[in-house]
């Protein structure tokens, strides 16, 4: 199974890293098929112009939808799911992450400035592509640039092949438990004084299911709340529910 993801930017090299760790081993092992684009390659004029100034005035640029829309017809496909990242988009969380992880064909326009020409997305859904717009959080940045490194790194680790041990996909922070992580200890034993928790050299693994089960808890309900308010009460069992 191998997805191909398309990526267009006016700044190709902002997606360089890409090409290293567990992305690359997955586009060397051919389960991520990854092309990044200059968008300035679809431009006509001499000045390989993307954007121009907004009409009914404000600051800033808004980028051309006759540039975009060269492109995206060159690079979509019929079943391709177009992501916009924009700070005004549906939040970007796990569960979108596997959705993602299951399609065969991602293409992510990088908008720069104060964005893309809103006719843009608004075409390719009449057009009947799928286009979701997702934001990684309540902040601005200077472009998509950054959002897609985030969703491709979040979806390429989710290919079957691309981490070592499918089952450290089970346990992390907001996977299928609906919790966030336990806390984690390795060699040496003692650190400044500071002990690993003896549960943990035990040996005894229902012990030690139970600690971290009990550490994700406390952890979730201290830090995140609202994950907790969330989870399926058949989630939670007797034990849990006194911690
Ligand atoms: N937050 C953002 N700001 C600008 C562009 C994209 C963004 N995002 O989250 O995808």
């Amino acid at each position: 199974m191998s997805v191909r993801i398309d990526v267009l930017t006016i700044f190709p090299d902002y997606l360089a890293p890409l090409g290293l760790s567990l992305v690359g081993k997955a586009r060397e092992a051919g389960i991520l098929d990854l092309h990044v684009h200059d968008l300035r390659n679809w431009t006509t004029d001499r000045h390989r112009t993307v954007d121009d100034t907004p009409f009914g005035g404000g600051a800033g640029m808004v980028m051309r939808a006759d540039v975009w829309g060269t492109a995206l017809d060159e690079i979509l496909t019929p079943d391709a799911h177009l992501l916009l990242p924009t700070p005004s988009g549906q939040v970007f969380a796990q569960p979108t992450a596997h959705a993602l992880a299951a399609e065969t064909h991602l293409v992510v326009a990088c908008g720069r400035y104060e964005g893309i020409d809103a006719r843009v997305a608004e075409h390719y859904r009449a057009a009947g592509v799928r286009v979701s717009e997702l934001s990684l959080g309540d902040y601005v940045l200077n472009g998509g640039e950054v959002a897609a490194l985030v969703v491709v790194e979040a979806v390429a680790r989710l290919l079957p092949g691309v981490v070592g041990n499918p089952e450290s996909l089970v346990e992390e922070s907001h996977g299928e438990a609906g919790l966030l992580e336990y806390p984690v200890f390795t060699k040496p034993p003692t650190w400044r004084g500071l002990d690993v928790p003896d549960v943990l050299l035990s040996g005894h693994h229902a012990r030690i299911a139970r600690w971290r089960r009990d550490e994700a808890l406390r952890r979730t309900a201290a830090r995140r709340p609202d994950m907790l308010e969330a989870l399926d009460p058949a989630a939670l069992d007797a034990r849990d529910r006194e911690v």
